[in-house]
């Protein structure tokens, strides 16, 4: 069995991304239960995200969405980000807002719409030269509501030349992520719904376009940590959106809903070659806190991805190939269940104390001053979130 002691290094390679809209209020269409203390700016959003790094020192970036956080000066923001000791990360853009996007953006079958998406794309990539970012972030809510209401065929090339626009400007130090959704808000197709189809789109780009995985986009019984396998095997497995469902794309804290799976995908991140600082997989949250207070949120997000990342780094690897070639099933299975059955808590939070981090964040969080003051500090103004 590998010992902790001999995972620490690669653990401590783990960086997650943090989604500014997690801090912002959120809901579904029934209701938006706004919270005290909400952000009302980037900024805010930013200093909060700063507060989740410095209890765990595991969330370095921020991933911002534009227009939702859009500010006259980028690059103010970015030295607000970096005196905090975080950074700015992915961009992500957002096609599926304006009244002119009803029916469909960069894959729309009017030129003058396919336009206007994908110049809101090209001002993403001069953002993203502000606050040096890396990677824009493709996410569309392209698709139909009842067969024949348009073009499945037409709507595809299309899409294909609106992103080949978009990927002749991305810079050499750049990436484009192309997010696949099986449905929602289309009910009946969307454009981009399945790990097949954004291969297929970005394979026709390029090198520096790659697909995002959001945990909460398949459809029920599918085999996810399959799809990872396949788009590391490729080499076009870019980035993850991580959250956890139970049933739709209920964005909820990743690995709430069901640790074992995020257990099984993360093992093939790591089998694959996709772990590590230079690996070129972003691991970033997508998650919406609807109910439960939004920082304590997002600590315990990130340490659910630590927790189930220490756990895959202990699988016994010599052992797991021994009995996957003797064909001994039940042995297999019981070194992967021996990782995942394994309470890494206790080593974490010594792990924690030995570099200078509090050994429970939640706890640090929770009795640090921070919520306190912002949520009698932050009134007046209005607070940042869906219907922002
Ligand atoms: O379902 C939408 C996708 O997950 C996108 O990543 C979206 O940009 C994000 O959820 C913010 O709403
Ligand atoms: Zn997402
Ligand atoms: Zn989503």
């Amino acid at each position: 069995m590998t010992s902790f002691s001999q995972i620490t290094e690669a653990l401590a390679e783990q960086a997650i991304e943090l989604p500014s809209w997690a801090f912002g209020n959120s809901g579904t269409r029934f209701r938006v239960f706004p919270q005290p203390g909400v952000p009302r700016d980037p900024f805010e959003k930013v200093a909060d995200a700063a507060q989740v790094h410095r209890v765990t020192g595991l969330a370095p970036t921020v991933a911002l969405h534009i227009p939702w956080d859009e500010v006259d000066d980028f690059a103010a923001l970015r030295r607000h980000a970096e005196d905090l000791g975080v950074a700015l990360g992915t961009i992500n853009s957002n096609t599926f807002q304006d009244e002119a996007y009803k029916l469909g953006s960069l894959a729309h079958r009017d030129a003058a719409v396919r336009r206007q998406a994908i110049d809101h794309h090209l001002r993403c990539l001069d953002i993203m030269r502000e606050t040096g970012s890396r990677d824009l972030k493709i996410w569309l809510a392209d698709g139909t509501n009842y067969p024949g209401q348009d073009d499945l065929r037409a709507r595809q090339d299309h899409l294909a030349s609106s992103l080949a626009e978009i990927y002749a400007a991305v810079g050499e130090d750049q990436r484009l992520v192309l997010e696949y959704k099986f449905f929602e808000p289309a009910f009946y197709h969307t454009d981009v719904p399945d790990w097949g189809t954004a291969y297929a789109q970005v394979s026709a780009l390029g090198d520096r376009a790659v697909v995002c995985l959001d945990t909460g986009h398949h459809a029920p019984g599918t085999n996810i940590e399959f799809i990872v396998m396949q788009l590391l095997r490729l080499g076009k497995l870019g980035s993850f959106d991580f959250n956890s469902r139970f049933y739709a794309d209920d964005d909820l804290i990743v690995g709430a809903a069901d640790p074992f799976q995020l257990f099984r995908i993360i093992a093939e991140v790591i089998r694959g070659g996709g772990y590590g600082a230079d690996s070129g997989v972003a691991f970033m949250l997508d998650q919406c806190h609807n109910i439960e207070r939004k920082i304590p949120g997002q600590i315990r997000s990130v340490l659910n991805v630590q927790e189930m990342t220490a756990r895959a780094l202990l699988i016994d690897h010599e052992a797991l190939d021994a009995a996957q070639r003797e064909g001994d099933v039940l042995a297999a299975n019981a070194v992967y269940m021996d990782a995942f059955s394994t309470d890494v808590r206790p080593d974490l939070a010594q792990w924690r104390e030995s570099r200078g981090l509090p050994a429970d964040p939640m706890r640090a969080y929770a009795e640090s001053d921070y919520q306190d003051r912002i949520d009698a500090e932050r009134v007046g103004g209005s607070q940042a979130g869906w219907g922002a």
